[in-house]
């Protein structure tokens, strides 16, 4: 891939060492990565490996076993809270159904705020670069699973957050809504962001490096990357 990146401005985000628990079980142990500016890591394995547990520590969601998570800006400032760095999507689009798309967004745009310098789009422009212009006023609820996905990623469109964190993204897409968001997902990457994300469909990414889970059988010998 082809990076146009400035090198005042490159940050990282390092795991070491990760294991988490979920209930009385251990899920995985002795994780470690960095990923710089532009990096991106796509975590597979089967159904119930810990993929989506380790996207949750990594975001500060749920708290490690053991281990660390941190995440060092363009100043070399380290921040142990990666969670106020990161746009997290999770299965579930947060998105409420009641409340229009444009007003969905408007509060994630506020909510989120922008921590970087970067510009955000508006929310005209995110729902544009999802494919979906025209709808916004439509209720959340009212929307087909692909396009309540696609408006759960123009979330991550409308406040700049460095580090992009998606738990399957692409679920419930059709081929041209795969494509976008991998273009989205590119371009992010090509502004210097880091993505961390876990897929059963391969993302058409360029230069991802892979994190196979191994889940429970796994455990005794260690995740690799
Ligand atoms: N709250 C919980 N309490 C106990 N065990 C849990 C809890 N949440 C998840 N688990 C278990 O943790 C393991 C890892 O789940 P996780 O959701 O991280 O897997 P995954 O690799 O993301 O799976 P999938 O591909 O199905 O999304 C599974 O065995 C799951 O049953």
């Amino acid at each position: 891939m082809t990076q146009k990146l400035n090198l005042s401005n490159v940050f990282s985000l390092e795991a070491t060492n990760l294991s988490a628990r979920r209930g009385e079980d251990l899920i995985f142990e002795g994780v470690s990565f960095r990923l710089t500016s532009g990096e991106a890591l796509v975590l597979t394995g089967k159904n119930g490996s810990g993929k989506s547990t380790l996207l949750r520590v990594v975001a500060g969601l749920l708290r490690q076993e053991r281990g660390s998570v941190s995440f060092t800006d363009s100043h070399g400032s380290i921040h142990q809270r990666v969670g106020e760095v990161s746009h997290y999507l999770g299965h579930r689009n947060a998105m409420k159904s009641e409340l229009t798309v444009a007003e969905n967004l408007d509060f994630w745009r506020r909510f989120l705020g922008n921590t970087h310098d970067t510009p955000a789009f508006s929310i005209d422009d995110a729902a544009e670069a999802v494919g979906l212009d025209g709808i916004t006023h439509l209720p959340f609820g009212y929307l087909s699973a692909g396009q309540q996905r696609r408006f759960a990623f123009a979330k991550l469109l409308v406040a700049h957050r460095p580090v992009w964190i998606l738990d399957e993204p692409t679920a419930a897409l059709d081929t041209s809504g795969d494509s976008l968001f991998a273009g989205l997902i590119e371009t992010h990457r090509q502004r210097g962001g880091i993505v961390l994300a876990a897929t059963h469909q391969p993302l058409a990414l360029s230069d991802v490096r892979e994190l196979r889970m191994t889940g429970f059988a796994g455990v005794s010998a260690g995740v690799w990357g």
